[in-house]
């Protein structure tokens, strides 16, 4: 819809008077229907009447301001419409524009004749006839305008032209012009109809060359189609081969049944480009189809079953080819009856065509093997020979691996039969070997065997330098059970016995029964007796518990002998004889016993026994107590500590000397608690002295290797200065010279562990053990104590005195003190001072003293020393 705006720039333009009425008068549809939309989009109204008669009859109630029709009508034409108007009074001035064909000036005579104001020639320009339908509402004469002189003014593109021409020469001058453009338009519409009948041929030929070319690019299409099937047909006879190659590979290469359907699989996917494959093979009951082998697109065989005896899956591709022992084809899957149970997962696995073909073993059908292709109609003669090709090579495949496996089954058992008859023999060698040597009733070692492993034993002992201990065990009153309880009862005693002995000892150690009652023992590698008694009463102490046996509780002890080599023998025979003999007077002397062969040994360990017993009693009665020996400082012949030294009081013995005690201690692992009470005591006794008022002094205790070597030792120290409140640098440690080079590496990491605690250190008795020089210089030690075996002599003896010397020397250039101990006498005195020795240590100062003798000389602090009266 036009604006306002727009209606008043056309007007502008045009110059018309929007709102008149414009009659317009035709009998074609097409041109009133063209002309009226012209109009009313110029804002005019206009009334259409189809022909003239009836526009005349209605013009004096229409009333239009303008009127244009057309010349040529059926009833009435233009001209005589024209006519009849000016008649008409009321309508005499009414503009009427006539619309003529330019084909005939006669029309522009007519229509002047006839007082039509303008005429257009059709085919009109928009533009032209509007300017005339305004120009003609607006009663002017276009440009031009009438003066009284009866020259015509007129202005013709802004120019204004004064003509005097009379009528007819203007009359002439239009219808020259009219016969010009008359002339022109023919020649127009004869180009025209030139034009159109070059389109129409145009045309045709453009309509007869697309026909051509449609059959050209369908033949082309067709040309296409037949070079890519063939192509196609190429490619798929070349995966024909590459499958029947790699299968004939398969063939010849696979060993069982399994690897055989597997690589048949693969080869159809991946060079026969199949979308999948897989073998079914027959269930044992011949009714279910079940997949052994798949390759390609798999997920498609999930959950699928094929019941040989069951609708529809029975009648299947698959299926089908299994019952009749041949191959079968579909060529559309998912359109086929048959594989209706498969058409929505084909459709969903991109699945259009399928073939199975039958296996057969030993001419029985086993199973199928099926193919999947994503196209239509895949399966071709060519196709269909590759199926029966591939379906030959695995049935030949499938003979071929049951001879080779008839022939291994036979090789097998074959085999199997002389593994057997093999083992079966060896079983026999060793049951025949193990009887030889072994004790039927206690599954022991025999005397035979017995003899032989003494034999090695006392080889090893004699090379190592070691001992051998030989022990004899007899049973008490074993005879009694036997014939009371019966001898089955007696064996299974003596195979407990047997169980208990072989509890009691270390591996490497030797268990044998002689017979009888009898069983020897063989301790190998044996350090000291005092082991082999240790041993004797684990022995003792496990064979005398009770025995339950078919309901009885039985109770039997051992007598026991033993012989030790060297001591009592050089042979096995003359060590078993000798254990036997101890056995024999161990059973005299009252069963349940143990003798050593020699009175003397007897003695030793007996002696020995019962000081480890007191020990223990000791330890947890608290026998133990120090006594102190002050050490003087060279230099001011003052006291600046004391050694703590580890006295015994045996209600029995009386005081006892860590000499006695000490190794056995240290041999059984009581030192450590032995020592842990003896630093506790000297800590405690140290800080009662100086809260007693005695100026301040040091305190040595000695440490055991044990003890040197516990864990603990560490946190034992902490909570020992922790507890008595003493400074840590008036506690000294001695270790022995031995004990440190036991592992030095070791031993220098502990010591600068003290070290750092602030606790001294001594390496004592040195010179007794094969101190390094390298290692001295890595003990963080603060002093050195040189044994008094060397002190002992040191004035009389060069060798001792050149020892001790060096020693000093040594020490002093690594930085440490020495301390003597032993010192007896004025001359080791004098000596040690040439010798610029830092602290000396002897009954020549005093004995070591219990705590409330030493408190005095302490407090005085004298020294009787001859040097510092000097
Ligand atoms: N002939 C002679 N002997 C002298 C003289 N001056 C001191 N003695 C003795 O020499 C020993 C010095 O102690 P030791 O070398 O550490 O040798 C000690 C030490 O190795 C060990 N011992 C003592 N107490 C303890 C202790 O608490 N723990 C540990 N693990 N061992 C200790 O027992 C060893 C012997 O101690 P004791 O019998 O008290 O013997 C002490 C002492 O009584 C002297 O002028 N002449």
């Amino acid at each position: 819809m036009a604006t306002i705006e727009d209606k008043a720039q056309r007007s502008e333009r045009h110059g018309t008077a929007e709102g008149c009425t414009i009659l317009l008068v035709d009998d074609s549809p097409t041109q009133v229907k063209r002309l009226e939309h012209l109009l009313t989009g110029e804002g005019y109204r206009v009334l259409v009447r189809r022909d003239a008669t009836e526009a005349l009859a209605g013009l004096a109630a229409t009333k239009p301001d303008l009127v244009i029709s057309d010349v040529i009508m059926p009833d009435m034409d233009g001209f005589e419409l024209c006519r009849r108007i000016r008649v008409l009074k009321e309508a005499s001035q009414l503009p009427i524009i006539l619309l003529t064909h330019l084909n005939d000036p006669t029309h522009v005579l007519r229509s002047l004749e006839v007082g039509a104001n303008y005429f257009i020639s059709k085919p009109y320009h928009n533009g032209i006839l509007l300017s005339r339908v305004a120009a003609a509402l607006r009663r002017d004469q276009g440009g031009c305008v009438a003066g009284e002189d009866g020259a015509v003014s007129c202005n013709y593109y802004g120019n204004r032209y004064a003509i005097a021409a009379s009528k007819p020469q203007i009359i002439d001058l239009l219808l020259a012009t009219y016969e010009l453009a008359v002339e022109k338009n023919q020649e127009i519409s004869k180009t025209h109809d030139a034009l159109r009948r070059l389109n129409e041929e145009l045309e045709t030929r453009v309509a007869k060359r697309t026909v051509e070319l449609r059959n050209t690019i369908s033949e082309l299409r067709q040309e296409i189609a037949e070079r890519e099937s063939a192509e196609e047909c190429v490619r798929r006879l070349n995966r024909l081969h590459s499958v029947l190659s790699e299968t004939s590979k398969a063939v010849v290469h696979t060993k069982d049944r399994e690897s055989l359907f597997h690589d048949f699989c693969r080869i159809a996917v991946d060079h026969g480009c199949f979308k999948l494959a897989w073998v079914g093979m027959v269930d044992a009951g011949g009714t279910l189809v079940q997949v052994v082998a798949a390759r390609g697109t798999t997920a498609y065989l999930d959950d699928l079953t094929i019941g040989l005896n069951q609708e529809p899956t029975g009648s299947g591709p698959t299926a089908t080819a299994i019952k009749n022992g041949s191959f079968y084809i579909c060529n559309d899957f998912l359109n086929a009856p048959i594989t209706a149970p498969w058409h929505e997962r084909g459709r969903a696995y991109g699945i259009r065509a399928s073939a199975s073909i039958a296996l057969r073993q030993e001419g029985e059908v086993i199973g199928a093997l099926t193919l999947y292709a994503d196209k239509k109609n895949y399966f071709d003669r060519p196709q269909i020979e590759l199926l029966r090709q591939m379906g030959a090579d695995i049935s030949f495949a499938l003979a071929n691996m049951v001879r080779e496996d008839h022939r291994l089954e036979v090789e097998r058992a074959l085999l199997e039969e002389t593994a057997r008859r093999l083992k079966e023999r060896e079983q026999h060698t060793q049951k025949i070997e193990y009887l030889a040597h072994h004790d039927p009733v206690t599954k022991l070692p025999n005397r035979f065997s017995l003899m032989a492993r003494l034999a090695h034993s006392l080889e090893l002992a004699k090379r190592c330098g070691s001992r051998l201990a030989l022990i004899f065990i007899d049973l008490d009153r074993f005879k009694n059970i036997n014939d009371s309880l019966g001898h089955h009862v007696g064996d299974h005693l003596l195979f407990q016995v047997a169980g208990r002995l072989l509890e009691s000892i270390r591996s490497a150690d030797i268990v044998a029964r002689l017979g009888g009652d009898e069983f020897v023992v063989g301790l190998p590698l044996l350090r000291c007796n005092i082991s082999a008694a240790h041993a004797i009463r684990k022995i003792q102490h496990a064979l005398s518990q009770s025995y339950y046996v078919e309901g009885h509780e039985l109770s039997v002890t051992p007598s026991i002998g033993i012989s030790i080599f060297p001591d009592d023998g050089e042979t096995v025979q003359e060590l078993m004889k000798n254990a036997d003999l101890a056995m024999y007077h161990a059973k005299a002397g009252g069963r349940n016993n143990f003798q050593f062969f020699t009175e003397e040994m007897n003695q030793t360990v007996q002696e020995r026994l019962v000081l480890e017993g007191d020990l223990r009693v000791a330890i947890e009665r608290g026998e133990f107590l120090l006594h102190y020996q002050p050490q003087i400082e060279m230099s001011t012949g003052r006291v600046i500590g004391v050694e703590a030294l580890l006295r015994w009081q045996h209600p029995v013995h009386g005081l006892v000397t860590p000499d006695r005690f000490i190794p056995v201690a240290e041999e059984t692992g009581m030192i450590v608690a032995i020592g842990e009470v003896a630093l506790k005591t000297a800590c405690r006794q140290l800080a009662a002295w100086l809260a007693a008022g005695l100026p301040p002094l040091r305190v040595s205790v000695n440490l055991s290797a044990r003890q040197f070597k516990q864990d603990n030792l560490p946190a034992l120290l902490q909570d020992v200065l922790r507890e008595t409140g003493i400074e840590s640098h008036l506690l000294e440690l001695e270790i022995t010279e031995s004990s440190a080079m036991e592992n030095p590496a070791d031993a220098i990491l502990h010591l600068r562990g003290f070290r750092e605690m602030g606790v001294e250190l001594a390496i004592d008795d040195f010179g007794t053990g094969y101190s390094s020089l390298s290692y001295l210089k890595l003990f963080p030690v603060h002093r050195l104590k040189i044994d008094r075996s060397f002190v002992k002599d040191i004035d009389t003896d060069t060798d001792d005195a050149e020892i001790a010397a060096a020693t000093i020397a040594l020490a002093h250039t690594l930085g440490k003190e020495v301390v003597a101990e032993g010192v007896e006498t004025e001359a080791q005195c004098r000596f040690l001072q040439g010798q610029r020795c830092d602290i000396l240590q002897g009954y020549y100062f005093s004995r070591p003293l219990p705590p409330e003798e030493i408190v005095p000389y302490l407090r005085n602090n004298a020294v009787p020393s001859p040097l510092v009266r000097a």
